[in-house]
């Protein structure tokens, strides 16, 4: 296996749907397979917050998942927790500032697609420097799915990393909808990350579809 390539990587993050079993009354399952037949490229199991599922739970929910994406042939990424993305085999893995540090996350995971959240151009250089494939930024707009997210930093944050010469693949985060997916694509973002503007909808497949739809849009500019 080799790393995988930017512009694949570019392509991956149009649509990429973050979720666990606390952000919707739904089961996971029938919600993932909604906004996979909507059209989402990407996914990362999420599984944090109160009631979040812990040890053989969470390995049967992310397996459930995981078999799920590889029938839609999307990539299965694991938030956080490295020793569940190796026990299953999972496609990579997106750890925070405050998790375990990205290099030695690289030596552990081998060619596993790496995201890494950044929030200025500092910690983004540093993603680079330690491997990562992708950097979250955000949040861009105020989210409701994230109890201790940073001050929101609007749009020009990606600006700023990309006037920095960041070239890297990059997907915004926090509070992004259909209404300003174009935005913060023209911003500086490949794609979106979204939780609740999909896993909180009536019909998660129209609102997988309608960001997928808003980022081809903004990506033919
Ligand atoms: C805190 C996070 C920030 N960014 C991302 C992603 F969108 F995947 F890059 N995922 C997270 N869990």
């Amino acid at each position: 296996m080799v790393r995988i390539a930017s512009g694949e990587m570019k392509e991956r993050l149009a649509v990429y749907f973050i979720m666990g079993s606390q952000n919707s009354e739904r089961p996971a399952a029938d919600v993932l397979k909604e906004a996979l037949d909507g059209g989402v490229t990407l996914f990362q199991f999420r599984e944090k917050g109160p009631g979040a599922l812990k040890g053989a739970d969470k390995e049967a929910l992310a397996r459930q998942l995981q078999r799920l994406c590889r029938a839609y042939g999307v990539p299965f990424i694991v938030n956080d927790d490295v020793e569940l993305a190796l026990a299953i085999d999972a496609d990579g893995v997106h750890v925070g500032q405050d998790d375990e540090d990205a290099r030695r996350v690289r030596e552990k995971i081998g060619d596993k697609i790496l995201g890494v959240s950044a929030h200025n151009v500092e910690e983004a250089m540093a993603a680079v420097e330690a491997g990562a494939d992708y950097l979250g930024v955000g949040p861009i707009y105020p989210t409701s799915s994230k109890e201790d997210a940073k001050e929101a930093q609007g749009p020009d944050v990606l600006r700023r990393l990309r006037e920095a010469g960041i070239t890297i693949p990059i997907v915004a985060i926090g509070g992004i909808t259909a209404a300003n997916a174009k935005t913060v694509v023209e911003a500086g973002a490949d794609g979106v990350s979204v939780i609740s503007a999909i896993a909180s909808a009536p019909s998660p497949k129209a609102a997988a579809a309608a960001l997928a739809e808003a980022v081809r849009a903004a990506r033919t500019r």
